[in-house]
């Protein structure tokens, strides 16, 4: 058996994202497209037989251990499999800005259930992970899943997708956005006419818009700063929720051409677009 494992926790973008209605629940219900990137955190699992229990090597700031994403991923998979497991400490490696729109949170819980399923030998299928995945959080299927996908309701009705891999300029504009927040704003386009897509969607989504840049916009002048920079080179665009842009180039050196150019102070990185999750290719390689 193996003792310990490091997997990747890639970022996701939204492409676009609709806002196309409300649930009973409050929740809004969407029509997005995402798209995950080969840049992201990294995982540690070490099994730890002789000491039981779920342990992070560091806390992620501001996040206390018990609340962090991945120990509560680790925790509904003890509890669903019933049995004694043996116990585990992960280390993170952490490069996606929280609070970024990019999934940092959601992909660590998606890399803990696919990478203890492996390790404890659970074998639950990708179903199962992804509906233990969906009660952490509507980004989580996404990257159970690992295929680029349109999602429909809160993002966890999913067809896989094949938009074309570009290469990105991200920029994390100076500030935090609560997803919350953006959400119960009154002046949010909340009607937005839903779309039909041709199944497996391979054109060019930059056709489609963010439908929470507007508040964002105007209640972030740091991110309405970055967009309007961005968008001299081509379309430019809101992830999620904010607060990260991104602009999409057809090759690596077009990218990195314009995040050279970038003005001084500016945080980001440039990476590719992938529709098969990095976690999944990793997870394959072992197999
Ligand atoms: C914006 C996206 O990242 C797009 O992929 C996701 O829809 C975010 O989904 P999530 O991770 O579930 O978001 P959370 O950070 O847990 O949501 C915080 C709050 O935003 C509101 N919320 C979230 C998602 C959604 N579809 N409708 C909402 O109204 C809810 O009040 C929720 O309590
Ligand atoms: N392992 C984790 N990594 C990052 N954030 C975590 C983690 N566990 C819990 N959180 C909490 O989740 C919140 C959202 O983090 P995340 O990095 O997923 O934001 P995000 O990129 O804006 O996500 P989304 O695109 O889903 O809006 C954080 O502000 C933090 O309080």
């Amino acid at each position: 058996m193996s003792l310990g494992i490091t997997l990747p926790s890639p970022a996701k973008l939204n492409l676009f994202l609709h806002i196309v209605g409300r649930r009973p629940d409050g929740y809004h219900e969407l029509q997005t497209l995402f798209q995950f990137l080969d840049y992201g955190d990294e995982l540690t699992f070490t099994l730890t037989p002789e000491q039981p229990g779920v342990r992070l090597v560091e806390s992620v700031p501001d996040v206390p251990d018990d609340d962090n994403l991945i120990t509560r991923a680790a925790k509904a998979l003890m509890e669903h499999n019933g049995e004694e497991l043996p116990g585990v400490t992960i280390a993170i490696t952490k490069r996606l800005p929280m609070g970024g729109g990019l999934g940092g949170g959601s992909s660590n819980a998606a890399t803990t259930l696919l990478g203890l399923n492996y390790l404890w030998n659970l074998d639950l299928s990708i179903d199962q992970l992804a509906n233990i995945g969906l009660d952490l959080g509507a980004d989580v299927p996404v990257f159970v899943r690992g295929h680029a996908a349109f999602g429909e309701g809160v993002g966890e009705k999913l067809t896989n997708a094949n938009p074309p891999e570009d290469w990105f300029v991200v920029i994390k504009p100076a500030c935090n956005i609560n997803t919350g927040k953006i959400f119960s704003e009154q002046g949010l386009t909340r009607n937005t006419p839903r779309i039909k897509i041709a199944p497996a969607f391979e054109g060019d989504a930059s056709r489609y818009r963010n439908d929470c840049e507007g508040v964002v916009r105007e209640l972030y002048p740091e991110v309405n700063q970055s967009l309007e920079w961005l968008s001299k080179f081509g379309p430019a665009r809101l992830t999620g929720t904010g607060a990260c842009i991104f602009g999409r180039f057809p090759t690596e050196s077009a990218a990195r051409i314009i995040w050279e150019s970038k003005p001084s102070g500016v945080t980001g990185f440039v990476a590719k677009g992938v529709n098969v999750s990095p976690l999944h290719t990793k997870l394959t390689e072992l197999k």
